[in-house]
């Protein structure tokens, strides 16, 4: 019984919450020995965490009885594990560049994941090489994917991510369906060396074909209606709709309904990455996941990186009652990776019922943040120290930057890294508190004063990742150690992490309430108003101004 597992790992948190994660260390000194374990130069460190060696046996005793390794077993056997889209979760075959056979239905998907690549090469090789212009002849200086969820964050995150291998045309990221973003975006490119990106896995979201179609415009106003062939290309699983649009299919990457859009980046939805760092490195990319798809299947638990990482989290969710997860990236470059790991870790498990759709007994995904240190230090790690929240962190430092010539700031932005997480475990107690105050001079009622303000409670866990160098391989495996998690945490919870239907409603309201914003009365039936009084409110306030903006003379 499941229910007997959470109940043993209940009764034995109870054991080790009087001794507290400063206690454990004071215990043992080889904790950071005992509790980090490597793939490579990949080290997770679990160290800072409230476990011993008895709770990550409850863990892995309640993976077992999950089917957790029957369950990894169905995906890369592309089993339809996405029962309600009556799909299989296939990412890892995108980067198995071996091309060793990977079934779906009794078919080896590897033959056309391997064609495909070749044909994104081909392409981004032209583009990059300029063999492949405008339709004035002249090169392609920038590039624009236009792509929303799935389509964006992966390809925009990994190309900043990656920017010191970028050799090619410039990328730029367009997904909000508010103008500005294109707009902005527009604003200082030549329609003439610009080629476009329209990525959408259904080629339906209203956000993406909405600005494709401003681009579409953007070129036939410059250039002409004829031109508008040589500035667009298309990736999707929707080969139909992308014909319809009026892109050429030799301009058109395709994928598979097995390839969810959060798990895309490894697809041809990697073009606009591809284009800026080229074949070679992308391809080192799929290498660094393909590694960790390896480690995650063959690795004995108790030395498996994602079956660690998804058990710690499973463990600050539903044990110690951790509602969030931080992820503090000590790498500028790796300011888009929280974002990217929310859509990642909030769409695939932020899910109420289980995969039989009964309702589940135990809290699922927690909420996933984070931002880039150190600038996260000087603005909210406030309450991640002092708060009343107890938030587990996530550090990802690599040990070696890009910049030679800056070992310095390397060094700072290191020591901040270890120093926050070091913060975070030690705290200071109230005497250490008034000793220091003490020691710098103020008087004792100054003392008594400040001394509580002071007082940091400590015992508050957290958990490193630190790799070599940020190069393509390792952010490949960094990236699907995440996915791995997700996977292990979705399993432990027995939900479906490879379906969304939580993003639906909001988008069948919105298409509802168009015809309100351009002025046309709701229908009103017999029964229930169309909508409540407040969104109704909200819309005739917003139109009323609305057509008084567009009404109002150009000064
Ligand atoms: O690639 P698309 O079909 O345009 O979808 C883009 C995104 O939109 C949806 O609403 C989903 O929630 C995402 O999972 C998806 O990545």
């Amino acid at each position: 019984m499941t229910a007997d597992h959470w109940q043993r790992l209940r009764d034995h948190a109870e054991t080790l919450k009087p001794i507290g994660l400063r206690g454990l260390f004071s215990a043992e000194n080889n904790r950071f020995e005992r509790f980090s374990v490597s793939l490579d130069d990949l080290t997770l460190d679990l160290s800072k965490t409230l476990i011993t060696e008895e709770t990550l046996g409850l863990l892995f005793a309640l993976a077992d009885n999950c089917q957790l390794m029957a369950r990894r077993a169905a995906m890369f056997q592309g089993a339809p594990i996405n029962t309600t889209e009556d799909r299989a979760a296939l990412h890892v075959a995108l980067r198995n560049l071996s091309g060793a056979p990977m079934y779906l239905g009794g078919a080896d998907v590897m033959p056309e994941v391997l064609t495909t690549l070749a044909r994104m090469s081909a392409f981004s090789a032209a583009i990059r090489s300029g063999s492949l212009t405008g339709h004035r002849g002249a090169r392609f200086t920038d590039v624009v994917n236009i792509g929303i969820g799935g389509s964006d964050l992966g390809p925009a995150m990994v190309t900043a991510a990656l920017a010191p291998y970028a050799d090619g045309p410039r990328l730029h990221f367009v997904s909000n369906v508010d103008g500005a973003h294109i707009a902005d975006t527009l604003k200082p490119l030549d329609p003439a060396t610009t080629l476009f990106i329209v990525a959408s896995k259904t080629f339906t979201t209203t956000e993406t074909m909405t600005n494709a179609a401003t681009a579409r415009r953007w070129i036939a106003g410059a250039l002409g209606e004829e031109a508008v062939g040589s500035h667009f290309a298309a990736v999707s699983t929707a080969l139909d709709k992308v014909a319809e649009f009026g892109i050429d299919k030799t301009r058109v990457f395709g994928f598979w309904d097995w390839v969810g859009g959060r798990y895309s980046v490894w697809s041809a939805i990697g073009l606009p990455v591809m284009i800026a760092i080229g074949a070679e490195r992308f391809e080192a990319f799929l290498g660094g996941a393909h590694a960790m798809d390896l480690h995650f299947q063959q690795a004995p638990m108790a030395r498996n990186l994602p079956v660690l990482l998804g058990l710690a989290g499973v463990w600050h969710r539903n044990v110690l009652g951790y509602g969030a997860r931080a992820i503090l990236p000590y790498d500028q470059r790796l300011a888009r990776l929280p974002a990217y790991l929310q859509q990642l870790d909030m769409e695939s498990n932020g899910k109420r019922v289980s995969r039989d759709g009964t309702a589940v007994t135990e809290a699922t995904g927690p909420l996933v943040w984070g931002e880039p240190g150190t600038n996260g230090q000087h603005a909210f790690f406030q309450l991640l120290h002092q708060g009343t929240d107890v938030i587990p962190c996530e550090f990802i430092i690599a040990a070696e930057g890009h910049e030679p010539d800056l070992a310095h700031h390397h060094r700072q932005l290191v020591a901040s890294c270890l120093a926050q997480s070091e913060a975070l475990l030690r705290g200071r107690d109230l005497a250490e508190a008034r000793r220091q105050l003490t020691a710098e001079g103020h008087p004792a009622d100054v003392v008594e004063k400040l001394a509580p303000h002071k007082v940091f409670p400590g015992n508050r866990p957290s958990i490193t990742l630190v790799h070599d160098k940020t190069t393509p391989y390792a952010l490949g495996r960094l990236i699907a150690l995440y996915e791995h998690r997700v996977f292990v945490e979705g399993t432990i919870w027995n939900i479906n992490s490879f379906d969304q239907w939580g993003v639906e409603l909001g988008k069948e309201l919105a298409c509802a309430l168009l015809p309100l914003l351009a002025g046309q009365t709701p229908e009103t039936g017999p029964g229930e108003p169309v909508h409540d009084s407040s969104t109704l409110g909200l819309a005739r306030r917003l139109c009323r101004a609305m057509r008084e903006e567009s009404t109002t003379p150009e000064t």
